[in-house]
């Protein structure tokens, strides 16, 4: 990907369903479930840098006793940062403690972030601030165990204004305006009237205070509290939360939009936002981790029961497909084909682009989460020479020589690794100019690897704003020559902001988006602007359920060509020698290349939930008016 796109969070939970002294004796160390943590965390980091987090429980401590940690870093490596400090506190007081490290309990007793269930987030905002304060997992803190909560999620709303003020006309105070904030009151506050309601009952069947308080835990209906919280809620999320006594759960929202997988055995439950992370740190097989089903959350109760309850009826399943292109890790068996084969559709529109002479293209690919579709591409392009090979070998049967048949059999598609992305550079200088030179270099090229006769076909698996391409990238490939160059997009144009998780938020930075302006503009037809702008503000006080998206309208009249082509106009740097094209991919080939992750809203505008539709006529608007806020 060469445009950075703020994308995603990754939620790891473990719960550890034996008594730690177990895990000391099977694995020799009874830190198993922080070192898993550290794991599962890690091997998510792509899903997220801007802050990372870890929250932990101690099941069944005395009063006056700590029974939840947590720390959180929004540093440069911050899941570095955070297992640094919890290998510090606890280091240090095993040195200065002799015997503790052979005694568990005492450990238990003794050592922070020593417990049976754990949560991790990894965070890309999506909203707010990238202050530590916006790190989760979050907390909501009372003297009462199960009234204790904490939440991290991978998760965006797109009514968190409307749920925040709604926690207003409850007469609540949120401390702050993050979107955790609000989605974790709702929980919180449903959690505080089951916990009384329990209580209520309790003391009507005569037990005292006290011995209400193991029995409110034992009997907590999180599946009750979920339902009634998740109710209003309009977004794509896997949401996961701990009760402080040692309940937890993980809700996924009833399209689907948000992944999230899980695991079980008799030693643990692992939840996290992508499979492969668990088949890694735990090394199981890919059949045994099973994906959350839309709307379903799996709840795991203090006692080690694992609960599979649905929640909200689940939708139509839209999974995001952007996790399929480029999110998640490609190392998902499914997620590996189904890339490859984004790059093998793509072959015949590039057949086209280069009049089918494949002897004089050379294939490379955008470093480096665009190489596994490369493969696709460059395997289909092997199949189409073979093909061609078997043509002419047919047609020249009756004078064929052996030398002759050797010459044809030796051509292969040409790959070649022709873009190298350099460390990032710091423009330390400020005027425009040197900074675009300095830009220009964040990628370089490898020298003689494509010949002035040659096209040059370069796939990405996305192209969002289209700066990196046009600054850095198509400048730097043409100091090599090439007689074309045909940019390949394994993902469609991306013609609609995302409100699901992807911070992706306003229109005007989609090189699409100011495609169809520009055409429109060509064409004399530009009043529709002002005209869509209109519709948008008659919609404002409309209730979610009967917007429409009208930003559709902007794109109706041209096709998919007539966009690339304009893209390629607006992205082609000045003094560019070589002929430029750019393809995409179709939203049809999308779809038969990731059959289960159908949601295409940024592509398609067909938004799978209510809020989807105000999101975008939104963000019109506020590109209409210059207003640089996001959508939602
Ligand atoms: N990418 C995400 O899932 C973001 C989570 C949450 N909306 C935040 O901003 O913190």
């Amino acid at each position: 990907m060469s445009d950075a796109i703020k994308h995603e969070c990754g939620i790891a939970l473990v719960r550890l369903l034996k008594p730690l002294d177990y895990y000391k004796e099977k694995y020799g160390t009874s830190f198993y479930g922080i070192q898993k943590m550290y794991l599962m965390m890690e091997k998510q980091h792509n899903r997220g840098q801007d802050g990372a987090g870890l929250a932990s429980i101690k099941m069944d401590m005395d009063p006056g006793e700590r029974y939840m940690s947590r720390v959180r870093s929004n540093q440069q490596q911050p899941i570095q940062d955070i297992f640094s400090q919890i290998n510090n506190r606890i280091n240090e007081i095993l040195d200065n403690t002799p015997g503790l490290i052979d005694d568990v309990e005492e450990q238990k007793k003794q050592l922070p972030y020593l417990g049976e269930l754990y949560l991790g987030h990894v965070r890309y905002g999506t909203f707010g601030k990238n202050s530590i304060e916006s790190v989760h997992p979050f907390l909501r803190q009372n003297n009462w165990m199960h009234r204790n909560l904490i939440v991290a999620g991978n998760f965006n709303m797109t009514n968190v204004n409307e749920l925040f003020e709604r926690l207003v006309r409850l007469g609540q105070h949120p401390k702050e305006k993050a979107d955790t904030i609000t989605v974790m009151e709702r929980i919180g506050h449903f959690l505080d009237d089951e916990v009384n309601k329990l209580y209520k009952k309790f003391k009507r069947e005569g037990y005292s205070k006290i011995e209400a308080s193991p029995l409110i835990a034992e009997h907590l209906n999180i599946t009750k509290i979920l339902k009634r919280a998740a109710k209003s809620w309009d977004g794509g999320y896997a949401m996961a939360g701990l009760v402080g006594h040692g309940d937890a759960f993980v809700l996924r929202d009833p399209a689907g939009i948000r992944p999230a997988y899980y695991y079980q055995d008799d030693e643990i439950v692992a939840i996290a936002s992508e499979r492969p992370v668990i088949q890694t740190v735990f090394n199981v097989d890919y059949d045994k981790i099973k994906e959350i089903e839309p709307g379903h959350a799996i709840i795991v109760k203090k006692a080690g029961e694992v609960l599979n309850k649905k929640i909200l009826n689940p939708l139509e399943r839209k999974a995001c497909s952007f996790e399929r292109i480029y999110f998640s890790r490609g190392s998902d068996k499914e997620i590996y084909e189904e890339r490859k084969t984004l790059g093998k559709l793509l072959m015949p529109q590039i057949i086209e682009k280069i009049d089918g002479d494949l002897e004089n293209t050379v294939f490379s690919y955008i470093p480096n989460t665009a190489e596994t579709s490369f493969y696709g591409m460059v395997k289909e392009a092997q199949s189409y020479l073979n093909q061609q090979k078997q043509e002419t070998i047919l047609s020249e049967m009756d004078t064929m020589t052996p030398e002759r048949l050797q010459e044809i059999l030796n051509v292969r598609p040409r790959i070649e690794k022709v873009a190298i992305k350099d460390a990032k550079l710091r423009t330390f200088i400020a005027d425009d100019n040197s900074r675009d030179d300095l830009v220009a270099h964040v990628y370089d090229i490898t020298y003689g690897s494509v010949k002035p006769t040659d096209n040059l076909v370069i796939i990405d698996d996305s192209i969002v704003r289209g700066t990196t391409l046009k600054k850095s990238i198509l400048r730097i490939l043409d100091r090599l020559s090439p007689k074309k160059i045909v940019v390949v997009s394994s993902a469609p144009q991306i013609r609609y902001p995302d409100c699901y998780g992807i911070d992706m938020a306003r229109l005007e930075d989609l090189v699409a988006f100011r495609a169809a302006l520009a055409l429109h503009k060509d064409a004399g037809t530009e009043a529709i602007i002002e005209d869509i702008y209109q519709r948008c503000l008659s919609q404002v006080d409309y209730t979610d359920t009967d917007v429409v998206n009208v930003v559709n309208d902007l794109y109706a009249p041209f096709t998919d060509e007539q966009i690339s082509d304009k893209i390629a106009e607006l992205l082609a740097p000045e003094g560019l020698k070589a002929e430029l094209e750019i393809v995409f991919q179709s939203v049809a080939k999308l779809h038969e290349a990731c059959p289960k992750n159908l949601g295409d809203w940024y592509f398609t505008g067909d938004y799978p939930t209510p809020g989807g539709n105000r999101v975008v006529n939104r963000a019109f608007i506020n590109f209409y008016e210059g207003n640089k806020e996001r959508a939602y």
